[in-house]
């Protein structure tokens, strides 16, 4: 194992990236293609900017990518940087003010929280950080796009998959092979969105905390919706 782990960390650091997370955006890219005819993008949670590193090297112009997060990022080419937090409704607003033309054809978020060390709200943090990247990606993305975000709560996969899968064709739960697999970490990959049922951006409140969390209103049954594990 840790010879993966220096592997990716060596590799990273020859090509310039920031960080060795640049190789689960390209493995996904190479098992899933989410980069085909896409032009503008959305990167939340982007601190340092690895993936953004790759997104700048790789999506085609005309291109226009947007990379948030709370943290500064230090500048990227051809990348517009935005600082702020995912779960603010507002955040969501200053995103689509930089799509003047549309929105966007692909959304990637690889959220992670600041680790207090107690599982259980450690992994809350994540699944609240999951659940508003989910509702930016409902006002952003555009008909037909595709959304990647990290996840991480493993008991909520069937649950994560019945609320994806209602808005999206396909969903698969997926494990990069540059991910450390001592790391619960997985990645939700959904392609073609359906936007009809989705709200309006001015119905965006300015706190998406005060919305009720998805998670609380799915019934057990939903338990046996079958998932496809990548492992
Ligand atoms: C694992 S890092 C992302 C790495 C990035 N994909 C890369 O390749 O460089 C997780 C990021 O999530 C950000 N984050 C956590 N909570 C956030 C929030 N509420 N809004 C915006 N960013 C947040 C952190 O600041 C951190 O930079």
């Amino acid at each position: 194992m840790k010879t993966t782990i220096d592997k990716f960390h060596r590799q990273a650091k020859q090509e310039g990236y920031r960080a060795r997370s640049a190789f689960k955006l390209i493995d996904v890219e190479r098992d899933f293609h989410i980069f085909d005819g896409v032009h503008n993008v959305v990167d939340l949670c982007a601190a340092p900017g690895s993936w953004s590193q790759v997104l700048s090297k790789t999506i085609k112009e005309p291109k226009n990518i947007v990379s948030v997060d709370l943290q500064d990022i230090a500048p990227i080419e051809g990348v517009k940087l935005v600082k702020g937090d995912i779960t603010k409704g507002s955040t969501a607003k200053e995103v689509m003010s930089h799509f003047t033309d549309g929105k966007a054809d692909l959304i990637i978020c690889d959220g992670a929280p600041d680790v207090t060390g107690i599982h259980d709200i450690d992994e809350a943090n994540q699944w609240i950080l999951m659940q508003a990247a989910f509702s930016i990606m409902a006002v952003v993305l555009k008909q037909g796009g595709s959304f990647v975000a990290k996840i991480f709560v493993e008991n909520e996969y069937p649950h994560l998959y019945f609320q994806f899968k209602s808005v999206f064709e396909s969903v698969t739960i997926y494990k990069p092979e540059s991910s450390r697999s001592s790391s619960y970490e997985h990645f939700v990959v959904c392609k073609g969105f359906n936007e009809a049922n989705t709200c309006l951006l001015e119905e965006v409140p300015d706190n998406l905390e005060e919305l009720p969390l998805t998670k609380r209103v799915m019934t057990r049954e939903i338990e046996s919706v079958p998932i496809q594990l990548e492992l």
